[in-house]
């Protein structure tokens, strides 16, 4: 289905924003009525005397529903300009082996914010690699980022491989290539390879950034599910073409993260110049609100993976480089049932988040804005409050997880945390591992089946 130049006028942002996830949108600038080409992509001379300039998302020879990208129409062409040089990656890191590894369960405090009266940082600047594995050359691989941040990008945009955004405070106004979008805690927002962006802040904000280096998230495949449910594609927005014809004498600058560093080029002019676009490969931002949850009416704890919002595959079937998962809030009625999550230990990487309210595995502890990371195979679970609570609660329906929105980034790779993460940041919980001493045991070898 395509959108032509119908803005969707969310409440809060007066931004207008299209419907749908992966269509072919088309957008005109409002001021520029007819800026699009019509029935073709590359008029020998494009309306308004515009360039024409496609962004690929995937190879061009990729199948059909693989197929993505965009085609620009924009006041300068955004190869007008002077060469990449190297910047300074601050915490911004792809290097994997700056500590020996750490299976241990770790937990992470809220990452702090700088306050603006000490030293202004701006979101590319607030960027800390946490985490992550893989590498950007073969186009395999993660990074789980933290931003911190208390002023708005001036004069500077930035663009990253895939990358998924959780805002956690402060609502943050992203300005794209393909328009504008204000993204608050509880939405996220996906800016796709090669886009540019640029953050502006409203305050202290903080959140967690999932980059993948070689795959686009999709939308989970529904099976027994049906056609709908879960993350329904209508609920996902993409911006409406807007632009600025701004010269900037003094330069703009246009950060490109490469290779895992980052590289910054001057031009004189504000690369958000489209003023027309239309394809599939696009930003996008969703509510997680809207996420129509499915889960156990009968018995026994269903597996996080029906919570899955978005997911990037890896080659192998099934397997996920890294699915976006969260926890809503829902009902709890499952009979004669341990409700809360179970004891285990994964083959996958698991890094939780947590935007709001507490977590229902450990209602201490683990708080919005900090993280924990369970490696590969490392045990977790319940901490003893939580698995005492429940083993003796009345099984009654209960809303669980209200007010609150925890989540996942879960990863088939095993992932490797920074010196940034392990020690510069000073937020690592060392006690962590204490929230599950007290476990104690329960087993009684004289136990007997009851008798119907
Ligand atoms: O470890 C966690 O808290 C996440 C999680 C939640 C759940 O309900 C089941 C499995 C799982 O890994
Ligand atoms: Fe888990």
């Amino acid at each position: 289905m395509s959108q032509f130049f119908h803005g969707l006028h969310t409440h809060q942002t007066c931004h207008p924003l299209s419907i749908g996830f992966g269509n072919e949108f088309s957008s005109e600038d409002p001021r520029c009525p007819g800026s699009l080409p019509e029935g073709q992509n590359n008029p020998q001379v494009c309306p308004y005397g515009l360039y024409a300039e496609q962004l690929s998302g995937s190879a061009f020879t990729c199948p059909r529903p693989t197929n993505k990208r965009s085609w620009l129409y924009r006041i300068l062409p955004s190869v007008r300009h002077k060469p990449y040089t190297a910047m300074h990656c601050g915490n911004l890191t792809e290097k994997w082996d700056e500590v020996e590894p750490d299976p241990n369960q770790l937990r992470w405090m809220p990452f702090t914010i700088p306050k603006s009266s000490e030293k202004k940082v701006d979101f590319v600047t607030g960027l800390h690699t946490l985490c992550g594995a893989g590498d950007t050359k073969s186009r395999n691989g993660i990074g789980i980022h933290m931003f911190t941040c208390n002023t708005s990008m001036v004069d500077r945009c930035v663009s990253p491989p895939f990358s998924l955004s959780v805002p956690q405070q402060g609502e943050i106004l992203i300005t794209t290539e393909f328009g504008k979008m204000m993204v608050e805690p509880n939405e996220i927002c996906v800016i796709q390879q090669g886009m540019r962006f640029s953050v502006n802040v409203f305050g202290e904000t903080r959140g967690y950034v999932l980059e993948v280096y070689g795959a686009h998230f999709e939308l989970p495949d529904l099976g027994p599910i049906g056609a709908n449910g879960l993350a329904n594609p209508r609920d996902f927005l993409t911006p409406v073409a807007w632009y600025e014809d701004r010269e900037v004498a003094t330069g703009y600058t246009v950060i490109n993260k490469y290779q895992g560093k980052l590289f910054s080029s001057q031009q004189v002019f504000s690369p958000f110049n489209v003023v027309a676009w239309h394809g599939n490969y696009t930003p996008y931002k969703y509510n997680l609100d809207n996420f129509m949850v499915i889960n156990c009416v009968a018995f026994d704890h269903a597996d996080p993976s029906i919570f899955t919002v978005l997911t990037a595959k890896s080659s192998r079937p099934g397997v996920a480089m890294a699915d976006f998962v969260i926890f809503p809030p829902r009902w709890g009625v499952a009979d004669h049932t341990f409700r809360p999550p179970y004891y285990h230990r994964n083959c996958m990487s698991e890094f939780m988040g947590l935007i709001k309210g507490h977590y229902e595995a450990k209602e201490e502890g683990f708080q919005p804005g900090g993280g924990t990371l369970h490696s590969m195979m490392t045990p977790h679970g319940p901490d003893r409050d939580c698995f005492e609570k429940s083993s003796t609660a009345l099984l009654k329906p209960e809303r669980v997880a209200d007010g609150t929105m925890a989540f996942m980034f879960e990863s088939s790779f095993s992932m490797a945390v920074t010196k940034w993460g392990l020690e510069t940041c000073q937020r690592l919980d060392k006690s962590y591992y204490q929230c599950w001493e007290p476990l104690r045991k329960h087993f009684d070898p004289n136990w007997r089946p009851s008798k119907q």
